[in-house]
């Protein structure tokens, strides 16, 4: 690609009309930290800018996982970068939200913790056969409130939200897909062929039309965009506690939390 932007923990590729954006972190199996989500807004508004582009892809390398939310080895309190809890989470999201066109999430392995709210942000996610969904905030020490719960209980009813968020059993690709969190389920090798007559189909569609419909589809559940961001405030003075970092603590020494010893 000419002119290619230089960036470290993303790929950033533009494969006919579609932006592919793929964190390149498979060794942490996709977590991000400060730079990846910096890289990512980057790509976002390079994308969201380019009139030659329908549709923006956002991935994970590798056959592992499409994201495991934030990097815990960069995590003492608070992340590595800038923002509210030292990720601009917030900012992501809600482009991901903003940007006018149709983002895909192409799930190929773990979507976990702040991935699975990245896949629920998207407009729409296709997922391979190993694909595994799930939230783990209360086993490290963590929550994501607002785009990961109310967004969340929106698309898959609110029980079965609460069920995700209290219990943190991972869903398969098609459990996820039987409580609409998942469009459709492809064999992994057949995953990018998917993506791509997704693609494909989008760049024939009149880009204006898909931008009016996106803003429609938001504008019906924008409040939660409040609830996130009191979410986050409160996600910062949780990770100051002693409770939170045991549970970050804990996984990194890949050991069982010991909550109960660090209630305040
Ligand atoms: C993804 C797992 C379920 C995979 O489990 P398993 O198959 O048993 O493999 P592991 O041995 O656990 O992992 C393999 C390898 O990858 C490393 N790794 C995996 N995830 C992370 C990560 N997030 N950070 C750093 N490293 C990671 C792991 O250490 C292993 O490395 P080795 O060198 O091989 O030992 C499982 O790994 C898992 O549960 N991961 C934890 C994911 C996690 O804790 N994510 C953060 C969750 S926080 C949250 O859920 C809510 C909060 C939130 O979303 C948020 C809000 C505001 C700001 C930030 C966030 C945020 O996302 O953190």
């Amino acid at each position: 690609m000419a002119n290619a932007p230089a960036f470290e923990d993303i790929i950033y590729e533009v494969r006919g009309r579609a932006a592919w954006i793929i964190i390149n972190r498979p060794k942490v199996y996709n977590a991000f930290r400060g730079q990846t989500l910096e890289e990512m807004i980057r790509a976002l508004h390079l994308a969201g800018n380019d009139k030659d582009v329908a549709s923006i892809v956002i991935t994970g390398a590798g056959d592992k996982a499409f994201c495991t939310g934030g990097d815990q080895s960069a995590h003492e309190g608070n992340y590595d970068g800038r923002g509210v809890v030292g990720l601009p989470i917030d900012e992501l999201q809600g482009l991901i939200r903003d940007v006018p066109k149709p983002v895909i999430a192409r799930v190929n392995g773990f979507a976990i913790g702040g991935g699975n709210v990245l896949a629920t942000l998207c407009d729409l996610t296709i997922a391979s056969e190993n694909a595994m969904f799930g939230q783990v905030g209360p086993k490290v020490g963590s929550f994501d409130a607002g785009w990961g719960t109310c967004l969340l209980a929106r698309i898959v009813g609110d029980k079965k939200a609460r069920e995700i968020w209290y219990l943190n059993d991972r869903l398969s690709a098609r459990d996820a897909m039987s409580y609409g969190l998942v469009n459709k389920v492809v064999p992994l090798e057949e995953l990018d062929a998917a993506v791509t007559q997704w693609t494909d189909t989008l760049a024939e569609r009149s880009p204006t039309a898909l931008a009016f419909l996106k803003r429609s589809f938001n504008a019906d559940s924008d409040s939660i965009r409040g609830i996130s961001n009191l979410a986050l405030h409160a996600v910062k003075l949780y990770y100051a506690t002693p409770e939170s970092q045991e549970g970050v603590n804990a996984f990194n020494e890949k050991r069982k939390p010991d909550f109960y010893s660090f209630v305040e």
